[in-house]
């Protein structure tokens, strides 16, 4: 038996390389290949970001991160594992790996602050499927850590840094979330909710007024279902073709890492769409591996083992 605890991170997952993109698109899509049209439109994307996604390398720095600042503060206590939805290693690789090295207990940690059905749930029910394999291993849910001081101030403190550009009155401040379909949402799902809290939080930390800030919504799905909008590169166009505004400044909040929707979706796509229009465009940086982002894990892990005890 093995005293320490599993901290086992979960994240979506990104192809490592090109010849990847064909399993993983199937994977997201419950094992159904994608057309050759949407099929060569993702790899196109890929391409245009320089071939691989940042993604897998910030995950697995944030996983090293996190195991030395616990390794610190709680010596010998906690063994840290990453476990993905969509490629290797899967949630349940990492499970099974938990499983054979004796751990009793997992405190499952998804690399998405805020909740929802569709992702930090699903996260969960994959561990928890995995785990029937084995008896008497017990599995901590983290719900949604959104709310975390460090995380809050992460974006705030790079809006106060930009306060001569969003003080001025030709500045819009666009803060986006991935959008989900919208019968996600009607049924109840908190993740909407929960964007707008966070949004309205970041801004009221940074000072901002009403009128400096627009919620819009990011990187919809090519499908027929109607999405959570709006999208926010009509906003951004709409800011700048009618409603006078020169300089967007872009805080995708519901993501921590550079991935392919910040670059590609904000910082190929939308700013296209903004310099075609005559603006600017200024993107707030990521979390990624940084302290805040590092504090906010562990504070996570701190507030497990409270609920567990
Ligand atoms: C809410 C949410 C998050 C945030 C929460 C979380 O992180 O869990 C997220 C993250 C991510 N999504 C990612 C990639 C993709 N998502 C897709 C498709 C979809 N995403 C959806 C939602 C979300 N996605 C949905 C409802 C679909 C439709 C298909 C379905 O119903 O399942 C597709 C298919 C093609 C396309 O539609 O573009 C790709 C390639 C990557 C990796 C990027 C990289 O490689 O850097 C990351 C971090
Ligand atoms: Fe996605």
């Amino acid at each position: 038996m093995n005293h320490k605890k599993a901290i086992l991170l979960m994240a979506y997952g990104t192809p490592y390389d090109l010849t990847d993109i064909m399993a993983y698109y199937t994977n997201i899509r419950h094992n159904h290949q994608p057309t050759p049209e949407l099929y060569n439109d993702l790899v196109a994307r890929y391409k245009a970001i320089g071939g691989t996604s940042p993604l897998a390398k910030i995950t697995q720095a944030q996983a090293d991160a996190l195991q030395k600042k616990l390794n610190k503060t709680f010596p010998d206590q906690y063994e840290v594992f990453v476990g993905l939805k969509y490629i290797h290693p899967f949630i349940k690789d990492a499970v099974d790996q938990i499983a054979s090295q004796g751990i009793q207990t997992i405190y499952g940690i998804p690399l998405a602050p805020h909740y929802s059905t569709f992702s930090t749930e699903d996260y969960h029910n994959r561990a928890k499927a995995a785990l029937a394999a084995y008896d008497g291993i017990k599995y901590i849910p983290a719900k949604s850590w959104w709310e975390n001081d460090d995380l809050i101030h992460f974006w705030s403190d790079q809006l106060t840094d930009l306060a001569s550009l969003t003080e001025q009155e030709t500045t819009q401040v666009i803060f986006s979330a991935h959008s989900l379909p919208l019968k996600i949402i009607e049924t109840g799902d908190p993740y909407k909710a929960q964007i707008e809290a966070n949004i309205h939080a970041i801004a009221a930390a940074a000072d901002l007024k009403a009128n400096q800030y627009t919620i819009a919504w990011q990187s919809a799905g090519r499908t027929g279902d109607q999405w959570i909008g709006p999208d926010f590169v009509e906003v951004a166009k709409d800011l700048i073709q009618n409603k006078g505004f020169k300089h967007i400044v872009s805080a995708s909040i519901g993501f921590i890492s550079d991935n392919l929707e910040i670059r590609y979706d904000v910082d190929i796509e939308l700013k296209a769409a903004i310099e075609n229009s005559g603006g600017t465009l200024t993107r707030l940086r990521m979390p990624n591996a940084d302290e805040p982002l590092i504090n906010a894990l562990e504070s996570e892990v701190e507030r497990l083992y409270t609920m567990e005890s």
